[in-house]
């Protein structure tokens, strides 16, 4: 069984005296960055002048800085900018103003494991994932509560990488629920993966494909919209309270059924070739490779899928509902 780091496994004072400073204010950044305030950290953070989520930060009880000034300041510099800007960061405002023995940590793998950043030799190179978004990173840890998170050291120059990233994990409350130890390829490569195959694109595609299915069929939209969206949700905090099994205690022996029969007629053997070839896609680099040269010639093919995907039936559907039903505490 993986051994899994708790709060009394990681120690906040390895971090006492030090400046942790993190760059970018988005998903990810506005959550760990109070997480780790509000843990007693000394936290600074970087956003562009002018945008909304440096407004946000202001409202948050931060000065903003450049990400050169973050960086020169810190002891700790963590680099939650979007993975297809990081590069260009690092190298123009982060990378001149590291010190020896400084920290350089990432919540994503992408740019260390493809090689789009070469950290010099005498930094700690370390992660600390939550394997969740930043909005519920955030409002789990004010509920009192953790997201579980991975770490990875990737360089060790101190010989006190681990701890750093064990108490930057507590500070983020990750060790709170639970943290496991894994490498930059490892956690890369399956998020990655799981993003494109499962939570994000599998899903999205699904849940499309179902709605389509009954509207085509001549049914509702808002009776497709509850049975393949709005139910997901209901369906899938069942199995990550207690298994799939625990939700198929509380479905009907009917849908039961039904699940055991037609969950392999819709993914099936062709469908898991794909899956195959998406994982081999991102082993090989291809994706990454697709993913930074479609940010150099400025999106084309992610406008043109975002445009249509946002205009779909079921957007609408959703957002009609939402606006009439009473389902959000
Ligand atoms: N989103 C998530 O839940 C998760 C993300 N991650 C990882 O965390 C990292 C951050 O992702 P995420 O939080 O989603 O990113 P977001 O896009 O949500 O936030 C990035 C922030 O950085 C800002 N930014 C862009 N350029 C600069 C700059 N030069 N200086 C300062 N700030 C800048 C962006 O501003 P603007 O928007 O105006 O460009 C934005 O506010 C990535 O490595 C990602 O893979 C890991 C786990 C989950
Ligand atoms: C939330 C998360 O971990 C994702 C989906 O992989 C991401 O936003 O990068």
């Amino acid at each position: 069984m993986v051994k899994m780091y708790y709060n009394e496994d990681a120690d906040l004072k390895v971090l006492e005296g030090k400046k942790v400073a993190v760059i970018g204010y988005g998903s990810q950044g506005h959550a760990q960055a109070q997480n780790m305030r509000d843990a007693g950290l000394d936290v600074i953070v970087s956003e562009l002048e002018g945008t909304p989520n440096y407004e946000q930060a202001v409202k948050d009880g931060f000065e903003p800085k450049t990400a050169a000034e973050a960086a020169k300041e810190a002891d700790v510099i963590q680099i939650l900018l979007p993975d297809e800007v990081q590069k260009k960061v690092y190298y123009s405002e982060v990378e001149p103003n590291l010190e020896a023995g400084n920290a350089l940590v990432f919540s994503h793998g992408f740019n260390i494991h493809y090689g789009q950043i070469v950290p010099p030799a005498d930094v700690d190179v370390y992660m600390v994932a939550p394997k969740g978004p930043g909005h519920l990173v955030r409002r789990v840890y004010t509920e009192g509560f953790g997201v579980p998170a991975l770490i990875a050291i990737y360089q060790d120059a101190t010989g006190n990488a681990k701890d750093f990233a064990l108490a930057h994990a507590k500070g983020v409350g990750g060790t709170r629920a639970g943290v496991i130890e894994t490498t930059f390829e490892e956690e890369t490569e399956t998020d990655l993966f799981g993003e494109q195959a499962v939570l994000c694109g599998g899903t999205t595609e699904l849940v499309r494909a179902g709605f389509e299915t009954l509207v085509d069929a001549g049914y509702q939209p808002e009776i497709a919209y509850f049975e393949c969206l709005h139910e997901l949700k209901l369906i899938v905090d069942l199995m990550y309270e207690g298994g799939i099994a625990t939700m198929r205690d509380s479905i009907s022996d009917t849908a039961e059924y039904g699940d055991l029969i037609a969950g392999k007629q819709v993914i099936n053997d062709k469908s898991r070739e794909a899956m195959k070839k998406l994982l081999t896609d991102i082993q090989e680099g291809e994706f990454a490779k697709q993913w930074l040269l479609e940010n150099q010639v400025g999106r084309p093919g992610y406008n043109r899928k975002k445009a249509i995907d946002e205009d779909h039936l079921i957007e609408k559907v959703g957002a009609e509902l939402r606006s009439k039903m009473n389902y959000l505490d």
